[in-house]
């Protein structure tokens, strides 16, 4: 398959949250979502956080994707604090740095699918038959071709999330956030739709963070953290020598 991106460029920078805190609520009832988690997550790696519900794996994600602003701490990326940014300039870096990949019902549903991959690059000024041609090249590098100008409603599940993949990959982001990309798919194609993704974002140069309750999606990535009560409570590296599962973790911080 060729790569529709550009090349990514070599090396890059990392993403480095440090001691971030969430802390959600009024003084009557208040939840510390983050308790202080430092986490670098490195050009082209793919990492997976897990845990139980509640245990902050969102927030976590919102935070280093600069949707939430953590209570303190900092989140460096490329010479700036995401957390510390003013909105209108958070929501630039969201477009143009980064991608997102959600469960599901992200795609607007009257746009075909093209367009709704190509929105990233329209939102940033890119003209439509130069944001749509980059898009459809997207598609078909996700084995989308022919299903251009189908609307998300005549899309299966899977056909979505790569729609959603695309949409995700289109603006070569550095970093692309997925939280529970698979959960609405039967296991089979939640386990193709992960193989695409993992793939298409290792090949683009983007580092990809996805949250999750799927130990099969854990497997896909290079590095797993777990997390519990706000904290990260392990970590987990994959060994290429062998096939390993999260719950062989032993835990290092
Ligand atoms: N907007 C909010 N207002 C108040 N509390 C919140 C808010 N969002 C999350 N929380 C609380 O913060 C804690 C962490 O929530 P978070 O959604 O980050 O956990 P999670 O690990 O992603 O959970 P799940 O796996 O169930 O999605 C939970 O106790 C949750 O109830």
């Amino acid at each position: 398959m060729t790569q529709p991106a550009p090349p990514p460029t070599p090396g890059g920078s990392p993403l480095v949250a440090t001691a971030l805190t969430k802390v959600y609520g009024t003084d009557q009832a208040t939840t510390h979502a983050l308790a202080g988690v430092s986490l670098t997550i490195h050009p082209g790696e793919s990492l997976a956080i897990m845990g139980p519900s509640g245990s902050g794996k969102t927030t976590l994600l919102h935070c280093l994707a600069g949707i939430l602003t953590p209570t303190s701490g900092t989140v460096a990326w490329r010479g700036e604090d995401v957390a510390t940014l003013s909105e209108t300039r958070r929501t630039v870096l969201r477009r143009q740095d980064f991608g997102f990949v959600f469960q599901s019902g992200q795609l607007l549903p009257e746009l075909p699918a093209v367009e709704n991959a190509a929105l990233p690059l329209m939102l940033a000024g890119t003209t439509r038959a130069e944001a749509t041609a980059v898009a459809a090249r997207w598609l078909a590098h996700l084995g989308l071709a022919g299903m251009e100008q189908r609307r998300p409603g005549e899309l299966s599940g899977g056909q979505a999330q790569r729609v959603a993949i695309a949409r995700a990959l289109v603006g070569s982001p550095g970093v692309v956030f997925a939280d529970e990309p698979t959960g609405a798919l039967d296991q089979s194609t939640g386990a193709e739709v992960l193989d695409v993704l993992t793939h298409a974002t290792r090949a683009s140069g983007a580092a990809l963070v996805v949250v999750t309750h799927d130990a099969g999606v854990a497997r896909h990535c290079s590095r797993t953290v777990t997390m519990r009560d706000g904290r990260i409570s392990g970590e987990f590296r994959a060994d290429p020598t062998r096939s390993a599962s999260p719950t062989d973790q032993g835990a290092v911080r």
